[in-house]
């Protein structure tokens, strides 16, 4: 990311250096901090709403998967349009590079992502290498604060990151990867909302280290990783035959990505608390009569055991809210997720198997879990759309 790197935080730095941004090797152990969040559905919101006249962050972000889905209703509207891949001339954009830009992003998601690269390569041409854009977009946001130079990451850092997302939407993408992505939202119905707030979510991680209940941790949870959700659905695109509402979709993959935040932020209790982070709700470490040195401390205490078994629950109820719509989704696209969906889970299986130490044990899957489970996302993924909306 050393190239990202001298973007933001010299703007005005040779572009063409810039081509190689993402190392083919040595990839950064990402450390992100827990969270945990009270679990509600769209009507226990709405519930929440009226008893407390202040908007919940669920409600906030609502917003944003309204408005996602108003403009996958509008673009469903307009006739369909050309999402080939081209290889002519048109005297405005070179095709050839753009194709290459394309097959870098390919490059980076393979390398980064094996499973989920694997499992596009069931979608459609198109929509494989929109996805792959996105992939590298998120990946290369996350590096900034996450990767080996993130301590020269300032806020100031994150406005020109911002700017720069910007101006890729407008159609004026600064190196080759931005144009790969520029090029997917001018094809497909993506809303700019989920990647500033993506940013929104790094900004947060600079200037905080702390959360206070699940609401603060629920908001987190969206910028980082609900967030990603929202801007993949646009690209992978609802089933023809799907009879369920887009926002009931939208929300599906919103669900998706917090579960699968709020599982990395559980198994990575000890590695955050190392950074003096601690990802979790202090108002329920608290009514579980744990504090920060309990966190700090790292002993597997019943008490310890007990808060943990609430947080899994959660995360698994998340879960549970996203399995309903990924048999909405347009069936080439349906494996990867429940790929990601299916592996991510059974980190919360590993958790329980390490008897809750996630102080100094890292849960994970083991290869033979890891592969039992694609054939099983691949028949999860044959199957129909279903009808629980
Ligand atoms: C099929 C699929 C998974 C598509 C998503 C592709 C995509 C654009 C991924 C971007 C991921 C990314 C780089 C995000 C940046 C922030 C980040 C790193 C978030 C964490 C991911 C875990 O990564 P990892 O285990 O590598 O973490 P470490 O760096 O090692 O700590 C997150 C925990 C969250 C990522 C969120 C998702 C994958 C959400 C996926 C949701 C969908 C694809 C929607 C599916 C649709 C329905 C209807 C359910
Ligand atoms: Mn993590």
């Amino acid at each position: 990311m050393a190239g990202v790197l001298l973007w933001v935080v010299c703007p005005k730095g040779n572009a063409t250096a810039l081509l190689s941004l993402i190392p083919r090797s040595g990839k950064h152990k990402r450390c992100r901090v827990h969270q945990k969040v009270k679990f509600s559905t769209g009507v226990s919101a709405i519930s929440s709403a009226v008893a407390n006249p202040a908007r919940s962050s669920e409600e906030k972000v609502y917003d944003v998967v309204l408005k996602q889905a108003a403009l996958v209703k509008e673009q469903r509207g307009k006739k369909t349009l050309d999402l080939g891949t081209r290889t002519e001339t048109d005297g405005f954009t070179d095709w050839d590079l753009l194709n290459e830009a394309y097959d870098r992003c390919g490059e980076v998601c393979a390398e980064y992502a094996k499973t989920f690269y694997l499992g596009t390569l069931l979608m459609t041409p198109e929509r494989r290498r929109a996805v792959w854009a996105i992939y590298v977009w998120c990946r290369r946001t996350d590096e900034l604060v996450d990767g080996p130079n993130a301590s020269h990451i300032t806020p100031r850092a994150l406005d020109r990151w911002e700017k720069r997302l910007d101006d890729l939407f407008e159609g004026r993408p600064y190196d080759m990867l931005d144009a790969a992505l520029s090029d997917t939202v001018s094809k497909y119905p993506v809303d700019i909302q989920p990647f500033k707030d993506m940013i929104e979510g790094m900004r947060l991680d600079l200037r905080k280290s702390r959360y206070m209940n699940f609401d603060e941790l629920y908001l987190y949870c969206y910028y980082v990783a609900g967030t990603v959700g929202l801007m993949s659905v646009p690209v992978m695109g609802i089933a023809p035959e799907s009879k369920a509402s887009v926002e009931s979709v939208y929300n599906a993959a919103l669900a998706l990505g917090i579960a699968n935040q709020l599982t990395n932020i559980l198994r990575d209790v000890g590695e955050d608390a190392r950074r003096g982070r601690i990802y979790l709700p202090q108002d329920e470490l608290a009514r579980f009569g744990l504090s920060d040195d309990d966190i700090f401390r790292g002993q597997v205490t019943d008490k310890w055991r007990n808060f943990m078994k609430d947080q899994i629950k959660r995360a698994r109820m998340f879960f549970d809210e996203a399995e309903k719509g990924v048999s909405e989704l347009n069936a080439a696209s349906r494996w990867p997720v429940w790929a990601s969906l299916l592996l991510y889970r059974q980190i919360l299986d590993a958790i329980e198997e390490n008897d809750y130490n996630n102080f100094s044990k890292r849960a994970y899957v083991g290869k033979v879990k890891k592969f039992a489970s694609l054939p099983v996302a691949y028949g999860r993924a044959l199957m129909g759309t279903s009808k629980l909306f």
